[in-house]
């Protein structure tokens, strides 16, 4: 179970293990872990479909993993030309040739929808706080090491959001773990993908200058790195205004104003008249309002509004709540500070609080409303942070909830309600 959640019995102020009894030849969980991920027959035909610029980085990554003489690309396009399309064939390629590709994600959305997937931080033991010369936290015996070294494909998406140190972290211990120090990734093959037009890496209170410097393209790495571009919009198919606005907009190229901002063209805008009921507007034209619509799982997480700040996400989210039928259930957080002994922060001001990563104080929920995970509970399992979920049922302090995204598509799990936020 320690495991599960990348932890690791040892480093718990225990005494030790007797080990006189264990077997050397058990084969760590994380390999079995890999090698029993069934390939969705869906993904396995992707490989038919791809495009030609997809099909030439896929022949070109899979050529690559056949010669088992390594190689780092980097596949570079913007949102839509089908980067996770690609990867997804290439994984259901490799899995059934029954080698492992370990599959990863700078983030737990993106990371979800690869089968397998796991964020990088969790699958990699990358330090929280990283700087450079960081290296990651496992070694070459433990279970992470053993992976990594059997592992034919690596990939790492959205590798454009993370701070190159991470990356470099992984190389140097790619590098120990693989006893070839000279080479990059230890002459493994790995595939970063990402689009450096959409979120960067976060650098707190960071000026523009700092930003840029934390990106990977800063790294000493990329120059090893081979690109792979993607350029069709495969996404916006139907609408070339959109995709071409898109990109000019990711490219810096849009019209802006004296302050740097775009005017959004009326026609995609949902209009905020003078009235209190903007909010309204803005549900209405993405949620159907019918019981239907809000009771298929499918139509709920095709569809989202998205919000710059905690607060205002609080606020849509109990704006939705209210339309969802049947009764409402709330659970409350308890909030409280250590080493305060004046009591500087009482309850009631940290119950104000919307810190990241944590849901609101008070947790409104109803059946069949969508949830998303906070926490990496059980990776191996479909638990990962970012882990889309409806909610089925309530207990005291569990949530009966349904995975609905991904390879654990339909599973039931019973998660806190300190872990979950609603979506
Ligand atoms: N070769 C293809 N044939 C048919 N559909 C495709 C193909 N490639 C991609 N698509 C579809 O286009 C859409 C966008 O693809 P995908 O999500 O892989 O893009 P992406 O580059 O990962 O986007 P983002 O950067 O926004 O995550 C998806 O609905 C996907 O199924």
């Amino acid at each position: 179970m320690l495991h599960s959640m990348g932890k690791d019995i040892e480093s718990f102020p225990l005494p030790d293990i007797d080990k006189q009894h264990e077997t050397t030849d058990d084969i760590p969980r994380e390999i079995i872990e890999e090698t029993s991920i069934e390939v969705d027959p869906e993904d396995a035909s992707l490989h038919k479909n791809l495009n030609n610029e997809q099909r030439k980085a896929y022949d070109e990554i899979l050529a690559t993993v056949d010669r088992q003489r390594g190689g780092i690309f980097f596949v570079d396009g913007p949102g839509g030309t089908g980067k996770t399309f690609l990867y997804r064939a290439l994984l259901a390629t490799v899995h059934g040739q029954g080698k492992i590709a370990v599959a990863t994600a700078t983030s737990g959305v993106a990371a979800s929808i690869m089968p397998g997937g796991r964020t990088a931080h969790s699958r990699f033991k990358i330090p929280l706080k990283i700087d450079n010369g960081a290296i990651c936290r496992f070694t070459k015996q433990s279970g992470t090491g053993k992976v990594l070294q059997a592992a034919s494909l690596i990939l790492w998406d959205e590798a454009s959001m993370t701070k190159r140190q991470t990356v470099e972290a992984l190389d140097k211990s790619m590098r120990d773990i693989t006893d070839r120090p000279d080479l990059p990734f230890g002459g493994k093959t790995i595939v970063f993908g990402g689009d450096f037009r959409q979120v960067l890496p976060v650098v707190q209170k960071g000026t523009r200058a700092q930003i840029v410097d934390a990106s990977l393209r800063r790294s000493e790495l990329w120059n090893c790195m081979r690109q792979l571009k993607l350029v069709r919009n495969m996404r916006a198919q139907n609408n070339s205004w959109f995709a071409e606005y898109l990109l000019r907009i990711g490219n810096g190229t849009e019209e802006t104003n004296d302050d740097g901002e775009i005017l959004l063209p009326t026609s995609i805008c949902v209009p905020n008249k003078t009235d209190d009921n903007g909010l309204d507007r803005l549900i209405n034209s993405i949620y159907q309002t019918g019981n239907a619509s809000l009771k298929d799982p499918k139509y709920i997480i095709s569809r989202a509004i998205l919000s710059t700040r905690n607060d205002c996400v609080d606020k849509i989210n109990l704006k939705m709540i209210d339309r969802f039928q049947g009764e409402e259930m709330v659970y409350h957080s308890f909030d409280s500070v250590e080493d305060d002994p004046h009591n500087y922060y009482p309850p009631e001001f940290l119950n104000t609080l919307t810190p990241n990563g944590l849901p609101p104080h008070m947790l409104k929920l109803k059946i069949n409303c969508p949830i998303i995970l906070l926490r990496n509970i059980d990776p191996a399992n479909g638990l990962c942070n970012g882990t889309r979920l409806v909610v089925r049922g309530f207990q005291k302090n569990t949530i009966d909830a349904e995975i609905v995204v991904g390879q654990h598509s339909g599973m039931r799990v019973f998660p806190t309600s300190d872990t979950i936020m609603p979506l």
